[in-house]
């Protein structure tokens, strides 16, 4: 029996789905792509999740969008499906998103993780935009997230020499948070995953909304939104179990609401 191109597991609050495709270096298809987003809006909608983990394996996060999949389509079949717009869902998840990236992070694999809140990479991690090289361009937000990430210049040079930087020049750029070995990479990522879970989760689904919206937004509206959003936390008995924690000396313990 063929594998599921998805593995999805829970460790306490954090949800770990695991790209699972390693004759194809995790080449992302419809399937695979309809099981993320199906698994990610599971587990957003999940109340005893706070977190979700991105991962694929040692060689490959995902070497890109499947090209086998891609090579007959027609611009009829691309078009009329709208190729590619569902797999944006990750982007939209409310609940956090942490992509754990070691090996290849091509073409959609790097948009995969763009999509994610932060990367964490594996001192392996390879990241690249090739699409030029198969004479098309990047389709999954690779020229808008990787230029808001990474600048005009660094952007249009990967997406232009379709190059590779590896994880010190991605971390460098600004394109991921941290840089790890790769023996540790997971244990990492799901520590970062945890530590947010157990946050409020109110207050990190607005943090997360907030930072998301200086992208979208002039500043002065930013930041009207970003104080509109603490005022109302103060309506979270979280709020007031975090500061009198603090005051008192003790670990908040958070419920959440
Ligand atoms: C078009 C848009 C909008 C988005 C995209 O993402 S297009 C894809 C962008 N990605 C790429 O162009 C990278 C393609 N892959 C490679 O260049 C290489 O596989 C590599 C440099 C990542 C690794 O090379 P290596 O020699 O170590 O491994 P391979 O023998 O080449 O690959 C193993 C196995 O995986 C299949 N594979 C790899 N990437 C893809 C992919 N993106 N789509 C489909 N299949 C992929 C590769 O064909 C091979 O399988 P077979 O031996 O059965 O052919």
């Amino acid at each position: 029996m063929a594998s599921k191109p998805l593995k999805t597991e829970t460790r306490g609050r954090v949800a770990i789905l695991t790209l699972n495709r390693p004759e194809a270096l995790n080449a992302l298809n419809s399937e695979l792509m309809n099981e993320v987003c199906d698994a990610v809006a599971k587990y957003s909608a999940d109340e005893k999740i706070g977190a979700i983990v991105i991962t694929g394996s040692e060689k490959a996060f995902a070497a890109g969008a499947d090209i086998k999949e891609m090579q007959d389509q027609t611009y009829m079949d691309v078009f009329m499906s709208d190729f590619f717009a569902r797999w944006n869902e990750v982007a939209y998840a409310r609940k956090p998103t942490v992509a754990a990236v070691a090996g290849y992070a091509l073409g959609g694999g790097c948009e995969l993780a763009m999509m994610c809140d932060f990367i964490i990479a594996a001192d392996n991690a390879k990241f690249g935009q090739p699409e030029i090289t198969l004479g098309v361009i990047p389709g999954m937000g690779g020229s808008q997230r990787l230029t808001r990430a990474v600048g005009k210049a660094k952007a249009m040079d990967l997406c232009l020499t379709g190059r590779m930087m590896d994880a010190e020049e991605a971390e460098r750029s600004g394109l991921v948070s941290r840089v790890v070995p790769a023996d540790e990479l997971l244990e990492t990522a799901i520590g970062a995953a945890e530590k947010i879970a157990n946050f409020s989760l109110p207050a990190v689904m607005m943090a997360k909304e907030s930072v998301n919206r200086s992208f979208e937004v002039p500043l002065d509206e930013g930041l009207r939104f970003e104080r509109r959003l603490f005022h109302s936390l103060f309506a979270t008995e979280d709020q007031k179990e975090g500061m009198t924690a603090f005051v008192e000396k003790r670990k908040a313990g958070f419920k959440h609401r």
